[in-house]
């Protein structure tokens, strides 16, 4: 099996699926599918007497969840079948676990013509309606189908896919479309990045991978991973006795026009709070003569920065003036290592020279543009960015040669040779204003302690968005988290994870 974080596209799936079944003798696929369907569903169910609703569609899904409710009923539960298709028209594999289950105590409804009225009673709803051969929107019984489960208030389990979710991209198919919100899924021979972007999150639930004893070697190479400690803890370093504040890089925030001052100090205060040696906060506007939360920011007028003396983030409410432009351009010149966000991003959007000029950079550069901002970056629009957001996140590192983090529910981070990650941590928590600068702030710290563009981009995405977690499980939230709460909850975890993953090299 390949490793548990590795994500495959449906077309490699299918050519994985096909080599098997060519070796492998009929049905044995499915009913390897079928019995981790039936345990994992074993586990969500709460005593041996439970109610089982599972519903199967017209091709190999629906082959799939007969499988699992014949093996369900046969181990004494009470499970019900509809059959959502024509049994003549079932696929040869599906056909034949219908015909084993004919002997089983499964009781089985034909194209069920209208749903009860009673909605309670069922323990598990089990959901075998499409996989990955879904084709286009669910529509009529398989709509009302889908709503009326999303009604439900038992726990849904799908298979391999919540029906009515594109696993490649976690777009719901169709304009006007539904799919199964499931709270698991139970997904077959490798993970697919649909269920963990976009969508995917709120209609997959816990992700559970069943790879059906599939050789390791027909696997090619995955199509993007999910993020993970692992991807960047060889980076995190303990601190040696012998060093100063010179040892762990300067962070230089360039934004703030006026009436926008905040923005470049949230950032400045992640960066602060992630390690760096020495912070500054750079406006466009006047700036203030100090930030009296945090004292330790040195505030000064962007126009007479130097650029070239640390890590800069560049953009935190900048604006689109002339001289925000100005500031930008002389950034760009310093080649530090950087972070590109919010209107450095626009600015950049907007300006052919400046994108040269980015795409000649070399020093490690990161660009964080939620998806309005990566629309104007490749002249598309929202919808078009967030219909495949992974090829989005990759178009915009190729474009620019940056690494990009593609923000948003699974945010996507993308480096310009097409390798990919999805985040798992964060939640709507951070869906208010300032917790992008926060990233950007946190990211400009990582950059100056060495962290090469890459593990910075992953390892900011990761704490940022497992603060907000661990937040939300102190009831500090999802309502009314702060962009400013985030921070310190990032420190400690910062030096937790340190504790835990460094080894004893001392850094130089
Ligand atoms: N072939 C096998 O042996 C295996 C198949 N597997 C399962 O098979 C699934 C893929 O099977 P299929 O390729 O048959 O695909 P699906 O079972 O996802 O559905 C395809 C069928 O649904 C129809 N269809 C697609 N969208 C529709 C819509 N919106 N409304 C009505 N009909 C629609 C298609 O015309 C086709 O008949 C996987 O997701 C997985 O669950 C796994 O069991 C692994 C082994
Ligand atoms: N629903 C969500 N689930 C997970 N992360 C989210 C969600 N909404 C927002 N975020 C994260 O919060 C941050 C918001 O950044 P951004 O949109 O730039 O906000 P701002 O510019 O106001 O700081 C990003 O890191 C984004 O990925
Ligand atoms: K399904």
């Amino acid at each position: 099996m390949p490793s548990q974080s590795a994500l495959y596209a449906i077309a490699d799936i299918r050519a994985v699926e096909q080599t098997c079944l060519a070796t492998l003798s009929e049905g044995t696929l499915m009913q390897r599918a079928g019995k981790a369907a039936a345990e994992c569903a074993l586990g969500l169910l709460p005593n041996a007497s439970s109610r089982v609703l599972a519903v199967a569609g017209p091709g190999n899904n629906g082959g799939d969840v007969i499988e699992a409710a014949r093996l369900l009923a046969e181990h004494g539960l009470d499970v019900t079948l509809w059959l959502c298709a024509d049994r003549s028209s079932l696929p040869a594999d599906a056909a034949r676990m219908l015909e084993n289950a004919r002997s089983s105590p499964l009781n089985i409804v034909e194209t069920p013509s209208a749903l009860p009225d009673n909605m309670e009673g069922w323990n598990l709803v089990i959901d075998g309606l499409f996989g990955i051969g879904l084709t286009r929107p669910l529509k009529g019984l398989y709509g009302t189908l889908a709503e009326w489960i999303n009604a439900l208030s038992c726990p849904v389990l799908a298979l391999d896919v919540p029906s009515g979710l594109d696993a490649d991209t976690g777009a719901i198919v169709g304009e006007d479309g539904i799919a199964i919100r499931a709270s698991h899924t139970i997904t077959f021979i490798a993970d697919k990045p649909g269920l963990h972007t976009l969508h995917g999150r709120d209609y997959a639930g816990h992700v559970h991978v069943a790879s059906l004893d599939i050789d390791t070697n027909l696997f090619p190479p995955a199509c993007a991973h999910l993020n993970s400690v692992s991807a960047f803890s060889a980076f995190l370093k303990k601190r040696p006795h012998n060093s100063h504040k010179g040892s762990f890089g300067d962070v230089i925030v360039a934004g703030g026009a006026p009436g926008m001052a905040g923005a470049p100090i949230l950032a400045a205060r992640a960066a602060a709070k992630c390690g760096a040696g020495r912070v500054y906060a750079a406006f466009i506007g006047d700036p203030p003569a100090y930030d009296s939360a945090q004292p330790e920011l040195m505030c000064r007028a962007a126009p007479s920065m130097d650029f070239s003396t640390g890590a800069v983030v560049a953009g935190p409410g900048m604006g689109t003036s002339r001289e925000a432009h100005d500031v930008l351009a002389a950034i760009l010149h310093a080649s530090s290592p950087l972070v590109l966000d919010a209107d450095a991003l626009n600015l950049i959007a907007a300006e052919p020279g400046l994108q040269a000029r980015l795409a000649e950079l070399t020093a490690p550069t990161v660009m964080t543009p939620h998806p309005l901002e990566a629309a104007r970056l490749l002249q598309s629009s929202t919808a078009d960015v967030q219909s495949d957001r992974l090829h989005s996140a990759r178009a915009l590192a190729q474009r620019f040669h940056a690494v990009v983090i593609l923000k948003g529910s699974g945010s996507v981070i993308a480096r310009p040779d097409g390798e990919a990650a999805i985040n798992t941590t964060g939640n709507p928590a951070l869906a208010t204003a300032g917790t992008g600068d926060v990233l950007a702030g946190i990211c400009g710290a990582l950059l100056a302690q060495g962290f090469p563009a890459w593990q910075a981009a992953l390892a900011a995405t990761w704490l940022h968005g497992h603060a907000a977690d661990t937040l939300v499980q102190q009831g500090i939230g999802p309502i009314g988290l702060t962009a400013s709460e985030l921070i310190p909850a990032v420190r400690t975890l910062l030096n937790q994870l340190t504790e835990a993953h460094a080894g004893n090299h001392i850094p130089h």
